[in-house]
């Protein structure tokens, strides 16, 4: 394998994307691709009913879901919307609500059984927040958890996050910050990372795109595959924003500056891969 430099280990040296993709090429079949969804395949919209797909983004999936092992979309949104935008497409796996719930290649959603107690709980708080935060706030519910977004309304991020850490600590419930959000989760072990260090022990390499804090503990996961076996090729992509871009990009190989260039970079990785 060409020294590729990947990653934080010093001196960080940037990535030459051709050559990660020809090593590739040369193991596709073994290869598994991960793609966070908001912010990294989708640029970001004020309302998230309303986000779409990057230009040329579907069509580099359905050409490469064929040549690689596996094509997985790793989000925090449910597998329901997930599948509205990729559910045409063959050979995807969708993990949504950071994997607390899966459909493979379009077959049935399955839930994570220990988060199942918890629906009615979420259905409550999300009722909660709608009354009590004020209007600008938008209450995204999920039926396993509950996004608080303030992307319209930035003057109420304190209140929103102070309102948010209050109830989670009063129901037992669990954080994570994102862009301009802030999701509450049931108490259940289940993120990212833990999707992908599950997925990739068979596999002979991975690339992972994300844009949010969230999609670091998907990069760790390769960082941990790769340190347990030097010939796996582990590849963590950042996807540049003006929130939470810095700290991914800190803590990957390489950054690319849009939705929009990644259907580039997707296509460019195409005449690589086939
Ligand atoms: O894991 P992801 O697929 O990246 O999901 C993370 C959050 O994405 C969505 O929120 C973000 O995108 C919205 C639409 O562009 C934007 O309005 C918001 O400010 C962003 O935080 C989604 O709505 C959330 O539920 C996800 O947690």
């Amino acid at each position: 394998m060409p020294p590729l430099n990947l990653g934080n280990q010093p001196p960080k040296t940037p990535l030459n994307a051709d050559q990660a993709w020809q090593t590739t090429a040369d193991r596709a079949a073994e290869t598994i691709l991960f793609f966070d969804f908001d912010g990294t395949l989708a640029p970001v919209a004020d309302d998230p009913t309303q986000v779409q797909a990057a230009p040329k983004v579907l069509a580099a999936i359905e050409t490469l879901a064929p040549v690689v092992q596996r094509i997985a979309i790793v989000s925090a949104r449910p597998v329901e919307f997930l599948r509205e935008h990729f559910g045409g497409l063959t050979g995807v796996d969708l993990y949504g609500l950071y994997g607390l719930e899966h459909s493979h290649s379009g077959g049935e959603t399955v839930t994570e059984p220990a988060a199942l107690p918890w629906v009615p709980t979420m259905a409550e708080l999300a009722d909660l927040a709608r009354a009590e935060l004020p209007s600008g706030a938008l209450v995204e519910y999920k039926r396993l958890s509950v996004a608080l977004h303030w992307r319209t309304a930035p003057q109420l991020a304190a209140t929103v996050e102070e309102w948010g850490r209050a109830q989670a600590e009063r129901l037992g419930l669990r954080l994570q910050v994102g862009r301009m959000v802030l999701e509450i989760k049931p108490p259940v072990d289940r993120d990212k990372g833990m999707v992908i260090g599950e997925l990739v022990q068979g596999a002979g390499g991975a690339w992972y795109f994300g844009d949010d804090v969230s999609d670091i503990k998907a990069f760790a996961a390769l960082r941990a595959r790769t340190a347990d076996d030097p010939d796996f090729l582990g590849v963590c992509v950042a996807v540049a924003n003006p929130e939470t871009g810095a700290e991914v990009a800190e803590a990957a190989d390489l950054t690319i500056d849009s939705p929009a260039a990644l259907g580039d970079f997707l296509t460019q990785a195409t005449h690589h891969l086939t």
